[in-house]
């Protein structure tokens, strides 16, 4: 068994991007878009509105018919029809007559404003102007609101509700977006059962299986959990080689040590290759990232603040690739709440909440899960540090 020879983080990544996985594009329906990544720059193909059109009920004029319009001496102009929201209005509007019009109906040729109906007087077939109009008062105007040709979004852009408005405004069906990359997801240890199982004498649940699997979707992938397998060698390899015809790449939590029953590197090892069994950090050192038909599998640590940081530190940049996604960091400055003593001999990377103009770190240790869900980041100790004292100014690395 190749037994934790490990390496630096960056030989460890340099490997995991290294691995054949490309980006694959699909077109979907722009209803299932939401959530998606767009694989495509757009530009919109029509002006929106696509005509000059009414923004409040009331009547359609020429401008200029309305210019000595006043309380002494209004202006009369006869009302030659009316246009309703749908209808296209095919005359041309001649001098000193208008039309009644709907908001959001199209101006007819010749209009170049609209007074609301409350700011006249009908009477019969014509209406009382008191005051002048302007050219482009009550209306918006063809291409206002998204001209033709205007790139509104670019390829990358995670679709909210917002850039969906946009697609339908421009009238978009289909859009080509990141096809999901479908993760395995394992959790191995005979301790393990999944909530709603009864917890036995000596077991636990499930924590990895979940946070990897919810993590993986909130990235924007596809998981697949295929559940918990006990520490035997014929249970886990099954589970690994479905993961494997499956899906696009394998996750593992659990067994990725050297002990007696940790099986996973020799599982791997046995069914394809292993390039990594061990990294110099520290949470998170026992990992392992190996290879079976061409495909990542990688074994995380079983404590779940080290599964979840090397999950964030090596698995979640290479989700963002195939994504479309490229690695978005987001890094404070903050003062050290208080001292803290690092491991020797490995980049640490310790959780830290922040309080204000301090980091405070979060000291429970590597096998309780709080340690990663209430912290909001981590600081990197490098590995031939061994103190750092309270007060010193440290460089947060945000979660999220
Ligand atoms: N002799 C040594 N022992 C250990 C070393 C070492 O270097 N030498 N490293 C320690 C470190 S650091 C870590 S991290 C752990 C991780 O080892 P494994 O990946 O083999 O994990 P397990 O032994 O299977 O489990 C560790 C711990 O985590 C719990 N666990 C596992 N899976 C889950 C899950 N899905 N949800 C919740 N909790 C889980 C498991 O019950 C154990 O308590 O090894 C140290 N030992
Ligand atoms: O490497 Mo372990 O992951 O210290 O906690």
């Amino acid at each position: 068994m190749a037994f934790l020879k490990v390496v630096p983080l960056e030989d460890a990544m340099k490997i995991v991007n290294s691995m054949k996985l490309e980006p694959k594009i699909e077109e979907v329906p722009l209803e299932e878009a939401l959530g998606r990544v767009l694989a495509e720059d757009v530009v919109s193909p029509i002006d929106v509105p696509p005509f000059d059109r009414a923004t409040v009920d009331g009547y359609a004029v020429k401008a200029e018919d309305t210019f000595m319009a006043s309380e002494a001496e209004p202006v009369r102009l006869k009302v030659v029809g009316e246009v309703h929201a749908g209808d296209f209005p095919d005359f041309v509007l001649d001098a000193g007559t208008c039309v009644y019009i709907s908001t959001g109906a199209p101006l007819p040729q010749g209009a170049d404003a609209v007074i609301q109906f409350e700011d006249v007087e009908r009477e019969g077939d014509e209406v009382v102007i008191y005051k002048p109009a302007y050219p482009t008062m009550g209306v918006m105007k063809r291409g206002v609101d998204i001209p033709k040709g205007k790139l509104i979004l670019r390829s990358g852009t995670r679709l909210g509700f917002k850039e969906t408005a946009l697609l339908s405004a421009i009238g978009m069906a289909r859009v080509k977006v990141y096809k999901k990359p479908r993760v395995a997801v394992i959790s191995t240890g005979s301790e393990i059962v999944l909530p709603g199982q009864e917890l036995e004498p000596g077991r636990i649940y499930d924590i990895n299986g979940r946070a990897v699997s919810d993590a993986i979707r909130e990235l924007g992938g596809e998981a697949c959990f295929l559940g918990v397998a006990r520490d035997e060698e014929k249970r886990v390899a099954e589970l690994i080689l479905q993961g494997i015809a499956e899906c696009d790449m394998v996750l593992l939590s659990g067994g990725a040590s050297g002990g007696m029953r940790d099986l996973t590197s020799s599982i791997i090892e046995r069914l394809g290759r292993v390039y990594v069994h061990g990294i110099a950090i520290q949470p998170g050192k026992p990992t392992i990232i190996g290879e079976i038909d061409g495909k990542p599998v990688i074994g995380l640590p079983g404590y779940p603040t080290s599964c979840l940081t090397n999950f964030t530190l090596l698995v979640a940049p290479l989700l963002r690739k195939l994504i479309g996604r490229e690695t978005e960091v987001r890094k404070t400055r903050k003062k050290l709440a208080h001292k803290v003593f690092s491991v020797k001999g490995r980049r640490q990377f310790l959780p830290v909440r922040i309080e204000g103009d301090t980091a405070v770190p979060i000291l429970k240790g590597s096998g309780a899960v709080t340690s990663f869900v209430e912290a909001d980041g981590f600081i990197e100790v490098p590995e031939n540090v061994e103190i750092l004292e309270a007060g010193e100014d440290v460089e947060v690395t945000l979660f999220g």
